[in-house]
């Protein structure tokens, strides 16, 4: 590592320095030879932050002293490479999909340690989780509840679920990404009583296990709550299954959804949200005179999306006099949707002189034949030069996870870096690619 290095002062780029060449290096390695290694665009995740931010998150359970569970909700960023990193930091793998639980145990991870959501988890799906024999099913409605019953007395074999719940609270996020509300897609409503009807037809059916309950109240959170609402709600709940059920209860489940710093304007206060939240289990099951449950927790964004920086060669420009200055980059809402889908802001600066100061504000616009492409507005930039780099920062949750093929554009190659050195974990797709599934045209005489 060079010894002349700066940290950048703001808290969105606590994890990167700048080295004498004013060059921006991740996880100690240069973001220019990145790029000349392995292209553009190109997404790096700094595997120390990820694994601090996991080990954060134990020292939290550990100094409240509860039974936890750690859940990485894989949807964030879905990997061979990052199922095996969240694994060896002692997590648990939240999947919901087939794809999700196949990259997962693909990677390593024991079923054991996999649970699946999803509202609306087909056939298929359930009868590979009930084969691999993972850890709990997340059941979400009474169709699902209706399915697992008669798979489960055709496999002759028991499995663990956690019921679903809609809270019917409000989180003050995005209302695309809101979860808990009563008008939602997921969960069984609390407020009409359809929680309590299915855990009472739970009581009946002979190879469901109920073992706890599960909310999700949204992502992108920054207070305490929305949470603490929707735990008072999940421990009578609770109370109900244990108590007056006799269902064999034992997992509190309030999923994910820890706010991360994107700009400037975002302070996240992730581990004293968690903290607050175990405090409000144990205050929900102490009041109620029960015993604590494991608590699990499902974040995503929290894990995958601080470490990650996409690096991106900057390209065309249009300078349009008294209206906005526009530079495109060669991705965009292909690899980076969030813009497009819910107004997010990001960060960034140039790789290759990360140090310059600001000369104008530019607005950063992807490739796609999309007016709403774009990346970032109004970004405050030195004047663009041939050969710059556009490092964006905290684009590791939902980016890859769900970049799309539109305009045929191949998706970026991932890389992991630690110590100085870079890892390939994924390769970049080619146009090739793109056609693998393009049956051979028919011979036209
Ligand atoms: C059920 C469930 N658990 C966990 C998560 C992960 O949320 P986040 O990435 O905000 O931590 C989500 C996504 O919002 C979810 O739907
Ligand atoms: N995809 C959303 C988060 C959804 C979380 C899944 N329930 C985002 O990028 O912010």
């Amino acid at each position: 590592m060079a010894q002349d290095m700066t940290t950048i002062p703001t808290r969105v780029d606590a994890h990167v320095e700048i080295d004498a060449l004013h060059h921006l290096r991740i996880g100690g390695c240069d973001a220019v030879e990145l790029v000349n290694s392995y292209g553009t665009p190109l997404i790096v995740y700094d595997e120390d932050v990820m694994r601090r931010t996991i080990r954060a998150f134990h020292n939290v359970f550990r100094a409240a002293g509860v039974p936890y569970q750690i859940s990485y909700a894989s949807k964030a960023f879905c990997t061979l490479a990052m199922c095996q990193l969240v694994y060896e930091e002692g997590c648990g793998i939240d999947v919901v999909s087939g794809g999700e639980l196949h990259t997962a145990l693909s990677a390593g991870v024991p079923a054991k340690a996999i649970h699946m959501h999803g509202n609306n988890k087909t056939v298929e799906e359930l009868r590979y989780a009930l084969e691999a024999e993972i850890g709990a099913i997340i059941v979400d409605n009474f169709y699902e509840l209706n399915l697992l019953d008669e798979l489960t007395r055709e496999y002759g074999r028991e499995v663990d679920v956690l019921l679903r719940v809609a809270p019917g609270v409000e989180a003050h996020t995005h209302d695309f990404i809101a979860t808990g509300r009563q008008d939602s897609k997921f969960g069984f409503d609390l407020a009409s009583g359809q929680v309590q009807t299915a855990l009472r037809q739970l009581t009946d059916l002979p190879f469901l296990r109920c073992v706890g309950v599960h909310a999700h109240i949204g992502s992108q959170i920054f207070d305490i709550e929305g949470f603490q609402l929707m735990i008072e709600r999940l421990a009578e709940v609770y109370q109900y299954g244990l108590q007056k059920l006799g269902l064999p209860f034992r997992i509190l489940n309030v999923g994910g959804g820890f706010g991360i710093q994107y700009t400037d304007e975002d302070a996240p206060p992730t581990t004293e949200i968690l903290a607050a939240v175990i405090e409000a289990v144990k205050m929900a099951f102490s009041s109620r005179r029960m015993p604590l449950p494991t608590i699990w927790i499902e974040p995503g964004r929290s894990i995958a999306g601080p470490a990650g920086v996409t690096l991106y060669r900057v390209g065309s420009q249009k300078q349009i006099p008294g209206v906005r200055n526009y530079l495109a980059i060669d991705g965009g809402m292909t690899d980076n949707p969030r813009l497009a889908l819910y107004g997010a802001k990001y960060h960034a600066v140039y790789a290759n002189r990360a140090d310059a100061a600001p000369e104008d504000t530019w607005s950063i616009a992807g490739k796609c034949c999309e007016s709403g492409d774009m990346l970032i507005w109004d970004a405050a930039l030195p004047n663009p030069q041939p050969g710059d780099i556009l490092a964006v920062f905290a684009t590791g949750a939902y980016t890859y996870s769900m970049a799309s093929h539109y305009n045929r554009i191949p998706k970026p190659a991932v890389v992991f870096v630690r110590d100085g050195s870079a890892e390939l974990v994924v390769q970049r797709e080619t146009w090739a690619d793109l056609m693998r599934r393009d049956l051979p045209l028919p011979k036209r005489t």
